[in-house]
């Protein structure tokens, strides 16, 4: 049901473009594009029209999400939030009786904007747009190297109250994470201790086979039509990208058989689910997505995506420098500090692990700067300085403060100084709801701008949103404004669907449009 300004009204949409066949929502869309052409004389602006035709299922899949690190703080936060949303669970607080939500998910809190209907502004709700999971459909297992059952692991992440903790414990307690894959070299040596939950041996072929026997093990228990895998574990180190090793498929899985130490287990994950039909989504900032990976995505038909989730500080930066940099003000210096006292805190306070975070955590504003050769004409980015400090005692409330400089108009400057409190899991959470819905729905869609209809590109590039170092198609540019991202997003939806999402010209209101 889509809703106008909280009445809810169903959409419907009237058009020739449309239409429902056997379950099948058929929807023809003109993709207005520009080429170009510089030449001599300048820059030659060429619109050219494009005919797409989508087809969507509209019956969501059932569907299997299997987190890798299930007992950490985002996972057992993201699996107890689902309870409490069920059950439509409240709990005391000091400030009062808060009672559970899916604030911060995508799908689940934004809307779009529609257009204008003569008296007020018209936004759907994203989720009315084209029919989605809701993150109370998914059903959650996965693995952890730590053997913790959920309850213990939700009380050891102190994220949610004594209270709703205490109601969460029936659904929690019986939930045990499967064993792991542990290889020490790719995580901080301090989580050694953690390890007691780990697959026995060290062949790299036989932990391949033993995590596709889960993932067909978890699809035929529930009966599911979709099952994604979703990194939440520990970053981390970087691989080497080598020929030979990882840059084809036929290279990687020989390396596997090889039992080459450069295989990590996030690309042994990785392999795993794709080998197995399911998708393939890391959370975490290390490069497990190698072209070896991606070439066997794309040889069997499943969708892959990455890197980190995009959940506080880099998030506020990616659409601050945005509004920045379209405001003509130009960042000299950005300066992104930040303390945590999570494990995860505890992992990147090792230098190879941090690596992998600085580098996802830096790049965001390639983007924004290569936008605007006005402000920089030579590309050079801002001074951008990426600074991580473990301090237990903060625990998953992460204390984010940035300072911005700018040169402003006629050499002035102008500083902002930002304090965030990330609660980490409870921005990240959201994050992987929506990475795995906007997955499934992606898995129900074909398109053809020729005579056959395909899939996306197995490189899921459209979660990009919810993503630091976004992972896209080979050749294809790699956006990080945060609104220009929604914007596509939200636009791919409503096309879906049948409609385009308004231009936001707004050109009715200066002009004389005829009824
Ligand atoms: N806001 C956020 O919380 C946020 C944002 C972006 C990225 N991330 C990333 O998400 C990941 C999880 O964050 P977290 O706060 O939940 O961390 P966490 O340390 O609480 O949880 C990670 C879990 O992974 C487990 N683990 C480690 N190696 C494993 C393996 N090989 N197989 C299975 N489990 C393994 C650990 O035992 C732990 O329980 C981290 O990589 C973090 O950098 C978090
Ligand atoms: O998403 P964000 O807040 O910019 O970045 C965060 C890091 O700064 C932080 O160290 C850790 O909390 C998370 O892993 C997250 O990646």
């Amino acid at each position: 049901m889509a809703s106008s300004n909280g009445i809810s009204k169903r959409l419907i949409v009237e058009s020739p473009n449309v239409k429902v066949e056997d379950g099948v929502l058929e929807s023809r869309f003109t993709y207005r594009k520009n080429h170009f052409e510089t030449r001599a004389d300048g820059l030659h602006v060429i619109p050219h029209e494009h005919e797409y035709s989508f087809k969507t299922v509209l019956k969501p899949r059932k569907t299997g999400l299997l987190l890798v690190g299930l007992g950490g703080n985002n996972g057992s936060t993201a699996t107890g939030s689902i309870f409490a949303n069920q059950y439509g669970m409240t709990w005391r607080t000091k400030e009062g009786i808060n009672k559970a939500n899916y604030f911060g998910s995508i799908t689940q809190s934004s809307t779009v904007h529609l257009g204008f209907d003569g008296n007020e502004q018209v936004y759907v709700p994203f989720k009315d747009i084209v029919p989605i999971l809701s993150p109370n459909d998914l059903i959650i297992s996965g693995w952890d190297i730590n053997n913790a059952n959920l309850y213990e692991a939700m009380g050891r992440a102190r994220v949610f109250e004594p209270e709703l903790q205490e109601k969460l414990r029936p659904f929690l307690e019986p939930i045990v994470p499967l064993p792991s894959i542990y290889y020490p070299d790719f995580i901080a040596l301090n989580q050694e201790g953690r390890a007691n939950n780990v697959i026995e041996g060290n062949n790299k072929q036989q932990h391949l086979e033993h995590i596709r026997n889960d993932i067909r093990s978890f699809k035929e228990k529930h009966q599911l039509e979709c099952v994604i895998v979703l990194w939440t574990a520990n970053t981390e180190r970087f691989t080497d990208v080598k020929d030979g090793l990882n840059t084809t498929a036929q290279d990687l899985l020989a390396s596997i058989q090889r039992n080459e130490e450069e295989i990590s287990p996030s690309n042994i994950f990785a392999v795993a689910s794709i080998l197995e039909g399911a998708h393939y989504i890391n959370g975490s900032p290390q490069n497990t997505l190698v072209p070896g990976i991606i070439e066997l995505a794309q040889q069997n038909n499943v969708f892959v995506g990455g890197d980190d989730f995009k959940s506080g500080q880099t998030k506020f930066k990616s659409a601050f420098v945005d509004f920045l940099v379209s405001s003509g003000l130009k960042p000299e210096s950005i300066v992104s500090y930040n303390h945590l006292g999570n494990n995860d805190g505890k992992n990147l306070s090792e230098a190879r692990q941090f690596r992998s975070k600085e580098i996802s955590k830096s790049n965001v504003v390639d983007d924004m700067v290569e936008s605007n050769k006005i402000l920089f004409p030579t590309a050079q980015n801002p001074d951008h300085c990426v600074v991580i400090k473990y301090v237990p005692y903060v625990a998953d409330s992460k204390r984010a403060m940035d300072e911005y400089i700018c040169s402003i108009f006629m050499g002035g400057k102008q500083t902002f100084v930002v304090h965030n409190t990330c609660e980490d899991s409870l921005l990240a959470s959201p994050l992987i709801y929506d990475l795995a819905i906007l997955t499934e729905l992606a898995s129900r869609v074909t398109y053809k701008v020729g005579d056959t209809y395909q899939p996306f590109h197995s490189v899921l590039s459209i979660l990009s949103l919810l993503l630091k170092a976004p992972v896209v198609p080979p050749g294809t540019p790699v956006s990080n404004a945060f609104m220009r991202q929604f914007s596509t997003l939200s636009k791919l939806v409503t096309a879906l669907a049948g409609f385009p999402s308004d231009s936001d010209m707004q050109i009715e209101f200066f002009t004389k449009l005829p009824k």
